[in-house]
């Protein structure tokens, strides 16, 4: 397997830019399945999960066609989904990606009836989808659980056809990929849907957005509450990805641990205004400039500050690993405590190996920053595990070699070009060069 291997120390200066969001493109992606007119996304990111949805939507019967941005932007994906061959999500392309189940809400609209395998746990936790078949029930589905797969059909119309109707469906707690699957299905379901305890995220935002070109009526995205007008059928649009939220936090990170000035281009300051804050109590100074976000940190370590994850508009789940990288480093202690996932903290034991002092209880873990982090072998489990250990790669002395890259493929658009290209020791090491040097 491919190795990344950082060779530590060196500041960062210069540009990097910030691709389109992959938890944004990822259900924009499955919402193409909702119309039979063509649906353009721009801005779309080169990663390993939107070629496993690229999959999964070519196995529907969706068409997509890509333009590759040659100059390093994004690519543009034009989805077809005029002619579906199967409504059923086989359990080989969904267990690679859990995201996948975000077809089964517009399947299930069209034509209604959808058989979507379950996605199953994960390292960072159990992550049911029970919320996601409640709240479909809620909408007039009839949902059952068969030989590992979700099965779901829509109630049938005086008519005859199949169709949802519209309904209230209240989250007992915040969940992404529920409120996305019920916003694409309520979007072409009969009547008016309410969402209550909705996710508030920005990825929720840029979907409403898409799906109003489409011609639905959304209001309240970006509040707990959201209401969603159906229609008979939707239409094709165009439309591009917001920035990547937790790649701009990620690499503002960077700078934090490594030290420098570097511009991230594209990226969105008022997307993390959460991490925007901690990063500032923390000592690293964050400042919008044109066309994107200028991170800078001086000769000073940061400081220890303690965090919490929380839904949108708190701290993100997906940069507590990263958060924690930088705070291995700091002047001071931090307590940093996770709330979304219960098994989000392997990274520890790895960070560990590089001489970071943490200790964890239940959900939070106690970082005594250290004056020096060594370079290890290490091994990750999970996307942001593995992007933290790349962090802590840039601060500690000597090499650090990242296995299981295949992790980072999933959600860092050519991580190594940017990193390298603003002064990171950084390269991507191949197999079978990785085995010879072994
Ligand atoms: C592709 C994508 O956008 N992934 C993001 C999305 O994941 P995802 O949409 O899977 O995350 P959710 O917001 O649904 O999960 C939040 C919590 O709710 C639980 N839960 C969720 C659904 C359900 O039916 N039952 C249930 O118990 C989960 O196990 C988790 O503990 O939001 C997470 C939380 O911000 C991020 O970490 C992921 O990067
Ligand atoms: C957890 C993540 O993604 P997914 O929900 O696709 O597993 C992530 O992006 O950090």
């Amino acid at each position: 397997m491919d190795q990344i291997r950082v060779h530590g120390g060196r500041p960062l200066h210069g540009r990097l830019p910030i691709s389109g969001a992959k938890n944004a493109a990822l259900p924009l992606m499955a919402a193409g399945l909702l119309t039979a007119e063509p649906l353009r996304l721009a801005n779309v990111p080169r990663l390993a999960d939107i070629a496993s949805m690229t999959s999964l939507l070519r196995q529907h019967g969706v068409r997509i066609e890509r333009l590759d941005a040659s100059d390093g932007a994004g690519d543009t994906l034009t989805l077809s989904a005029e002619e579906i061959v199967s409504t059923v999500a086989p359990y080989d392309l969904v267990r690679k990606m859990r995201a996948s189940v975000l077809v089964l809400g517009p399947l299930l609209a069209r034509f209604g009836e959808a058989t979507v395998s379950l996605p199953g746990g994960c390292a960072i936790g159990n992550r049911p989808v029970d919320l996601h078949l409640k709240g479909l029930a809620e909408l007039g589905a009839e949902v059952e659980i068969e030989n590992g797969y979700i099965k779901a059909g829509a109630p049938r119309s005086p008519g005859g056809g199949r169709r949802l109707h519209g309904g209230r469906v209240a989250f007992p707690f915040v969940s992404v990929g529920a409120t996305e699957n019920l916003m694409m299905a309520a979007a072409l379901a009969g009547g008016e849907t309410e969402l209550v305890n909705a996710a508030r995220e920005p990825e929720i935002v840029d979907l409403a957005r898409l799906l109003t070109s489409m011609g639905a009526t959304i209001e309240g995205a970006g509040t707990d509450t959201v209401r969603i007008q159906g229609r008979e059928s939707l239409s094709g649009a165009v439309h591009r990805v917001i920035p990547d939220r937790i790649e701009t936090g990620t690499y503002a990170m960077a700078v934090g641990i490594a030290g420098g000035e570097v511009v991230l281009d594209g990226a969105e300051a008022g997307l993390i205004a959460s991490v925007v804050d901690t990063l500032g109590d923390a000592g690293l100074r964050l400042e919008p400039v044109e066309g994107g976000l200028l991170v800078a940190r001086g000769a000073d370590p940061v400081i220890g500050v303690d965090m919490m994850t929380e839904p949108y508009p708190g701290f993100p789940t997906d940069l507590q690993a990263q958060f924690m990288a930088l705070m291995t480093v700091a002047k001071g202690a931090s307590m940093i405590t996770e709330t979304i996932f219960e098994n989000r903290f392997m990274h520890v034991p790895e960070l560990g190996r590089m001489g970071a002092n943490i200790n964890v209880h239940h959900a939070s873990a106690m970082v005594r920053g250290v004056p020096q982090l060594t370079g290890a072998p290490v091994m990750a489990t999970d996307l942001r595990a593995s992007v933290s250990l790349v962090l802590a790669g840039l601060a500690a002395s000597g090499t650090t070699t990242i296995n299981r890259v295949y992790h980072l493929d999933r959600g860092y658009d050519r991580l190594v070009d940017k990193l390298s290209a603003c002064g990171a020791h950084i390269e991507r090491v191949p197999t079978e060069r990785a085995a010879a040097e072994e």
